[in-house]
């Protein structure tokens, strides 16, 4: 059956709580906004990922050593509209077959330099309960196993966990449930990039 891709992603979220989507984005409109990653990339517009944002931002490279650069929606470009538009009508599907309230969004382009890693973690923390959903588009093109830097995700809360291992190709798009589900970057031996973001409820 070929599903409506916003509503394949929603039936993901709505049976397990998390769906990988290979081919989300075609491949000209992923290979325009890995150009502007690389752009602002060049002219120093990333800094270090902090654990938290604003005032509580704490830099900590023990758990985390990505770039990251926030997307400013007043600044879009023609690309990132697009991209915009998808995660809107992502984000009223998902409102309307399972009532979450989701009320907006908030991304960043995210660069992990080789050797570079983000171990274990929820993305639902103090400062950022309202963060509901986890959407993540990566932008590399033939990205290969021996490259390394997949996105685990952990199944189950134990340590023993079971897991899957999700490549980081461009195109692929990645949700799941931003308080349920521990996950990590393996570290990569190549430049790794991705368009990060959640979308939070109301306070
Ligand atoms: O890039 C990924 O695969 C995951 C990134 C991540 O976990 C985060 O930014 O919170
Ligand atoms: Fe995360």
């Amino acid at each position: 059956m070929d599903l409506e891709p916003c509503q394949a992603v929603v039936d993901a979220l709505a049976d397990r709580g998390w769906g990988t989507f290979p081919g989300f984005v075609e491949r000209e409109e992923v290979r325009e906004l890995a150009r502007e990653c690389r752009t602002q990339w060049d002219a120093g517009g990333f800094r270090h990922a902090g654990v938290g944002r604003g005032e509580v931002l704490h830099v900590n490279a023990d758990v985390r050593t990505d770039h990251i650069m926030w997307l400013d929606p007043e600044f879009a470009t023609p690309a990132q509209l697009r991209w915009h538009g998808r995660l809107e009508k992502l984000r009223l599907a998902i409102n309307r077959d399972l009532y979450l309230g989701l009320a907006d969004y908030e991304g960043h382009f995210a660069i992990y330099p080789p050797g570079s890693f983000y171990r274990r973690h929820r993305d639902q923390f103090r400062e950022n309960e309202l963060r509901t959903i986890t959407t993540i588009l990566y932008l590399n093109e033939d990205w290969r196993l021996d490259d390394g830097g997949q996105l685990r995700l952990y199944l189950q809360s134990g340590e023993e966990s079971p897991y899957v291992d999700i490549l980081p190709e461009a195109g692929t798009l990645v949700s799941f449930l931003s308080g349920t589900f521990l996950h990590e970057v393996l570290p990569a031996g190549r430049q790794r990039m991705s368009l990060t973001g959640w979308y939070r409820k109301r306070i």
